[in-house]
């Protein structure tokens, strides 16, 4: 992805299905959550940091079909396979993300800070994940000390 477009979206009321609930699906669930969306899983196992009450939980492999009314899809089993086989099933008006394939993947999640009045988001285009989490933990060192952001208060 050369040329992405940037935005923020909000996906109030949206469905979201995520195939596969390991922990890379963990970390994507909670971020979705924060924003409202209505989340589906389809996997046969779930892990511990996915509230399994504020999903909707198929519980069971993937088949055809699980994608219908999403909104967005995330690909994001440990088999490349499946992966591969859910952006196949996903038709030309949803979009997918494909964890394990940056080239099969319509948008890529970003790093982020947030708090009430900020968001600001990092990427690399894909080409450094590692790299985009690492300037996150910089921004927010030096954006505290220059009291730029604090985070919300519980
Ligand atoms: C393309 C993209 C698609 C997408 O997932 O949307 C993608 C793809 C891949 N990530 C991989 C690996 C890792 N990803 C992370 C972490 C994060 N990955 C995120 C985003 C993205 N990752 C998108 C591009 C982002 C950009 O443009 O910069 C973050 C920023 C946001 C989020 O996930 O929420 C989040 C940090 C959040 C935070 O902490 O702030 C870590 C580190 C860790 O887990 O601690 C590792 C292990 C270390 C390493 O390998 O670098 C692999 C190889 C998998 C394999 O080995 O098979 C692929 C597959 C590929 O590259 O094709
Ligand atoms: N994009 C990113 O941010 C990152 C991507 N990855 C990629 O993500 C993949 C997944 O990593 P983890 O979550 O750590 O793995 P994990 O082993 O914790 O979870 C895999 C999940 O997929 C489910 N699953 C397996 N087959 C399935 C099927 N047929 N249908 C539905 N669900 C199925 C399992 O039940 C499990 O919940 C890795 O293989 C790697 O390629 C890894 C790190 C970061």
């Amino acid at each position: 992805m050369q040329n992405p477009y940037p935005v923020n979206l909000n996906l109030v009321n949206k469905s979201v299905v995520v195939v596969g609930g390991g922990k890379v699906a963990a970390r994507k669930i909670n971020s979705l959550l924060a924003s409202n969306a209505r989340v589906t899983v389809v996997s046969p196992q779930l892990d511990p940091k996915i509230d399994c009450l504020s999903v909707y939980w198929i519980r069971r492999k993937y088949r055809v079909g699980d994608l219908k009314n999403a909104t967005l899809i995330i690909a994001c089993t440990d088999d490349r396979q499946v992966n591969q086989q859910v952006v196949k099933d996903a038709d030309q008006f949803q979009w997918v993300n494909n964890v394990s394939d940056k080239l099969q993947s319509d948008f890529y999640n970003v790093a982020k800070l947030e708090n009430k009045e900020l968001l600001i988001t990092v990427s690399t285009k894909g080409r450094s994940p590692a790299t985009s989490k690492k300037i996150k933990q910089y921004l927010l060192e030096w954006l505290t000390q220059n009291h730029y952001f604090r985070e919300d208060r519980q």
